[in-house]
């Protein structure tokens, strides 16, 4: 997968080139290009943003940068012509989702607009659509503001790329992972069994795998009911395997 930020401030983007993604990057998986939206610009300011139309309070960004930036990414390495899905962090976009990440996961490149101050300039969405021939999604990561999309992109980014085959050396581990169906994860332990007058539950000792799939489940439902009462359907009142299980 190919991957393109345009930011202002593209030092805010060097974590991805730590960790799994750092290595996803050097093993070829992944195929990362941070934009400074600056370099787009040509007065001596670097100027990316004015007043709003209409008054109000802050700032809004220019339409020309971005204009003269995503032309930049489309034509960067590109010989087939092919478009990028560009995505807009913002409030009020479309939930970013486990479900979503999946969806992007399988792009062949995803392009990433973070705006900045009160925003991108309307017509920016209007030219990417309808002169660039872009989908264009805003997402959101949740109901709150941040001061700028680049937070959301390394969320974004982590999650979505954590999905690609070869990314993830163990991809079992990405199968009961919280959200992945529905669930939040069982609870999870490791050595000692006994530590600070606290024992593992019994039952994840006892070498009983069906037993140990069952309390698994079980505390999965529980925890869900307990915490996000919002994702419990009755599609998961089955028991591990399936069978009936009172919630
Ligand atoms: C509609 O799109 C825009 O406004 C893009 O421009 C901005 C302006 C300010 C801040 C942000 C960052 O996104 C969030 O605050 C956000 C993302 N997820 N949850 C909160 C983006």
């Amino acid at each position: 997968m190919r991957l393109d930020v345009v930011t202002i401030f593209p030092d805010y983007l060097t974590p991805l080139d730590l960790s799994l993604i750092g290595k996803a990057r050097e093993d070829g998986l992944l195929d990362v290009r941070i934009h400074d939206l600056r370099d787009f610009t040509h007065d001596r300011h670097r100027t990316v943003d004015d007043t709003p139309y209409g008054g109000g309070a802050g700032m809004v960004m220019k339409p020309q940068p971005w204009a003269e930036a995503l032309d930049h990414v489309l034509a960067l390495d590109n010989p087939s012509g092919a478009k990028p899905r560009l995505l807009v962090p913002g409030p009020g976009g479309r939930p970013f989702t486990q479900a979503l990440a999946r969806e992007l996961a399988l792009e062949p490149w995803l392009a990433f607009a973070c705006g900045r101050y009160e925003g991108i300039d309307e017509r920016v969405y209007d030219h990417a659509r309808e002169d660039l021939g872009l989908e264009v999604s805003v997402v959101s990561l949740g109901d709150y503001v941040l001061n700028g999309g680049e937070v959301a992109v390394l969320a974004m980014v982590e999650a979505i790329g954590r999905l690609i085959p070869g990314v993830i050396g163990n991809a079992e581990s990405l199968v009961e992972e919280s959200h992945e169906d529905g669930l939040l994860e069982y609870p999870i332990y490791t050595k000692p069994s006994s530590w600070n007058g606290r024992d593992v539950p019994s039952v994840l000792l006892s070498g009983n795998h069906g037993a140990i799939a069952q309390w698994r489940h079980e505390q999965r439902l529980a925890r869900t009911a307990a915490r996000r009462p919002d994702l419990l359907h009755a599609s998961h009142a089955g028991g591990a395997d399936g069978g009936d299980l009172e919630i």
